[in-house]
């Protein structure tokens, strides 16, 4: 692979140091070197891309998501969660087919790299399909077939979830990851959930799962075990063995918390996602006071309605603002950090990507700053967070490659794309 250098640009490192303009070097998957001035020895090949007017900072890393849900944007507002979910969400889930959910996912890729966002963790079925679409786009994923355990399917999904892990751990250079994902404490009764953490302990996987997302989730689950979700998940020894994705964690006591504090991995903060179903707001401020790792996710767009990680960063400096009517809390700063070096240790990524440093994966976004919405720069990570959009996205790289360059993919056929997932979606929904 060919080197890249990018001049003249505003670097945000997401290390300690403040933003500075200087040169990055790319050199095939790896960043070369960082500097105020860079150049190529004379003769040597490589792209030059002039970052003037532009800011670079890791590729935003997306916690959440449910790719092929993209198909289902706009289909449902204004209900509650297990509504939304069971009368309109999983109807139109049944219908999908494993190409439906191969373009699906590829929309969902499309506006994620149009959006600066360069990793996600994904949960779903058909994944051999949001495998290969990972593949074909280029960018980095850790994907999981989620495991609900409502109807008796003769281990079909288990099966296929240790398929997705024999055949993609690895794959597409090392861009694919993969975890184990017991859907939700609601959907995966104790002796699953035992024989999971087994499998995750004794062959060191990753876990990702929802947890006490509406405060219905922990009626129902004080109901049936008489704890909370978060102690259902800790009795069955859950957080000393294995490292943890939890999804939205809005319903937390301080017992809870407590319970989280020194585990592997983190919380996955979905505000917008939150905010839309009424779920609720996260406890973030008191997560982060434990030392317990929040990154942030859009969960599915067929809630979240977008997967633009510009506004889970601004949802999430609101809501904790609003909820403690302090506006110190999260500051532009902190939820830049959750958007890329949390977010990358939820996937257990945190010694590749998530910030921008010499030796680490070649993934970053340029932000371009020549726009009335993003001028004057008094406080270029306040103007991230606050003003910017994702589609003041110029440039994605993952891995080394371009995968958008002026704001054209370079990966996906958008055309062909769009052909596909209008027909497709209308005939998902058509009735339901
Ligand atoms: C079995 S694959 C994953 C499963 O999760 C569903 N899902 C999407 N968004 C949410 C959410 O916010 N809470 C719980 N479950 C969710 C999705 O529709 C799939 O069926
Ligand atoms: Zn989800």
């Amino acid at each position: 692979m060919k080197k890249i250098l990018i001049k003249n640009v505003t670097l945000i490192t997401m290390t300690n140091e403040p933003p500075f303009v200087g040169d990055i070097l790319l050199d095939g998957d790896i960043i070369a070197e960082i500097g105020r001035e860079i150049n190529l020895p004379a003769g040597e090949a490589g792209e030059i891309i002039d970052g003037t007017d532009m800011a670079a900072l890791p590729g935003l890393i997306n916690a959440h998501q449910h790719t092929p849900m993209s198909l289902l944007r706009g289909f449902s507002d204004d209900l509650k969660l297990m509504d939304w979910l069971e009368r309109k969400m999983q109807p139109a889930e049944e219908r999908m087919t494993p190409e439906d959910i191969y373009w699906g996912a590829k929309l969902s890729m499309a506006e994620m790299i149009r959006s600066g966002t360069t990793a996600f963790a994904d949960m779903y079925m058909h994944m051999n399909e949001i495998a290969a679409a990972v593949e074909e786009t280029g960018m980095r994923a850790s994907l999981t077939r989620g495991l609900v355990f409502t109807v008796p399917d003769g281990g079909r999904r288990m099966t296929e979830a240790l398929d997705l892990i024999e055949r993609w751990s690895g794959a597409a250079d090392g861009r694919i990851t993969t975890m184990l994902g017991p859907h939700s404490p609601y959907l995966v009764p104790p002796e699953p959930l035992g024989e999971i953490i087994e499998l995750a302990e004794m062959r060191d996987l990753p876990v990702h799962i929802h947890l006490a997302e509406t405060r219905e989730e922990v009626i129902q689950i004080r109901e049936k075990y008489r704890m909370t979700p978060t102690e259902y998940l800790y009795h069955a020894g859950l957080f000393d063995k294995c490292h943890v994705l939890l999804a939205h964690s809005v319903h937390l006591n301080r017992r809870d918390i407590g319970r989280l504090s020194g585990m592997q991995g983190g919380v996955s903060h979905n505000p917008v996602s939150n905010l839309k179903l009424g779920c609720g707001i996260a406890p973030v401020s008191e997560l982060l006071e434990q030392g317990i790792t929040v990154g942030l996710g859009t969960d599915g767009a067929g809630s979240a309605a977008t997967v633009d990680m510009f506004e889970e960063m601004r949802a999430a400096a609101w809501l904790q603002k609003l909820d403690y009517g302090d506006p110190t809390r999260l500051s532009a700063r902190q939820a830049l950090g959750m958007a890329t070096r949390e977010s990358a240790a939820l996937l257990g990524l945190q010694q590749e990507v998530g910030i921008l440093e010499v030796g680490r994966k070649a993934d970053l976004i340029l932000i371009s700053l020549n726009k009335p919405h993003l001028q004057p720069v008094h406080n270029l990570e306040s103007l991230l967070v606050y003003s910017a959009n994702g589609a003041d996205v110029d440039t994605t790289i993952v891995n080394g490659k371009v995968l958008m360059r002026g704001r054209r993919l370079l990966t996906i056929d958008e055309e062909e794309l769009f052909r596909q997932v209008r027909t497709r979606a209308q005939r998902i929904v058509e009735g339901i």
